[in-house]
């Protein structure tokens, strides 16, 4: 499934790299000034809420709110930052960027398959304030090349791993926010366990979050006593009879 969606992401920047040029793009581009990582440090605990309409493995999750909807409950219910899908295959936009930056006073991860730096212009241009990049995805010099493009665009970068082998990898470079994503790429299933395991072979200066398979406030303050800094939650929220209670639910359960 990944394989596909790298696939099918390749040929979507292919396609808008003819529409709009690199050097268009570059036009458009503010610097910004690393919103997201002061944000998630300046909190004693970080809930990153994504707004994910759908997801390749389980189809439509949310019919009931738009992006920008979703965004304006987490803010108003105690989110640190916002994680906005832009592919596809989870019916997201770039564009879902740009509506939510005008009317969003959150920092914003843009949530993509990041496989060529054209995209990470793109996200700039749209007003993200940070990249997710996937180590499993990514080749050591492009990581090391994304981070810096990305540093000098004044965006933060989110590193994601899902094994060992990757946070090694990850190490031997500058990034210091690191997403330990509990989603086996293989079967797609969740379990947190995988984040108190990688969590000890992390750096003291790393700033970890923990990503996927978070269900509920418990599960929320398990994350907190083993030490990471903070979650980043899709289905759990947009799934839920009150996203308003649960986004409340899991701000507040780490930080008590
Ligand atoms: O969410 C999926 O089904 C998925 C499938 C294939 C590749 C990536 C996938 N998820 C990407 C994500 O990073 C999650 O949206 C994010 O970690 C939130 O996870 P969750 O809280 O479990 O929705």
């Amino acid at each position: 499934m990944l394989d596909k969606i790298v696939v099918q992401t390749r040929l979507a920047v292919a396609a808008a790299k003819m529409d709009e040029p690199l050097a268009v793009i570059d036009s458009q581009v503010v610097s910004g000034s690393f919103a997201f990582s002061a944000a998630i440090k300046k909190t004693k605990w970080a809930l990153i809420a994504e707004c994910k309409l759908a997801s390749p493995a389980k189809g439509t999750l949310c019919n009931k709110y738009t992006v920008l909807e979703l965004a304006q409950i987490y803010a108003n219910h105690g989110a640190t930052a916002l994680s906005v899908h832009t592919n596809a295959a989870f019916r997201g936009h770039i564009g879902d960027i740009v509506k939510v930056k005008a009317a969003v006073d959150l920092p914003i991860l843009c949530k993509e398959f990041i496989i060529d730096e054209y995209q990470l212009y793109t996200a700039r241009a749209a007003g993200a304030d940070a990249v997710l990049l996937i180590a499993a995805i990514l080749s050591d010099a492009e990581l090391v090349r994304f981070l810096q493009i990305t540093r000098e665009l004044g965006m933060d970068c989110l590193v994601e791993v899902h094994t060992l082998a990757e946070l090694i990898r990850v190490q031997q470079t500058e990034a210091k926010l690191i997403g330990i994503n509990n989603r086996d790429l293989q079967t797609f299933t969740t379990n947190i366990a995988q984040t108190f395991t990688l969590l000890n072979h992390c750096e003291p200066d790393h700033v970890v979050i923990s990503e996927s398979g978070i269900k509920n406030g418990e599960d929320a303050q398990k994350l907190k006593t083993a030490g990471v800094k903070g979650i980043l939650v899709g289905e759990s929220l947009v799934i839920a009879n009150d996203v308003a209670a649960m986004t409340r639910e899991l701000a507040l359960s780490g930080s008590k």
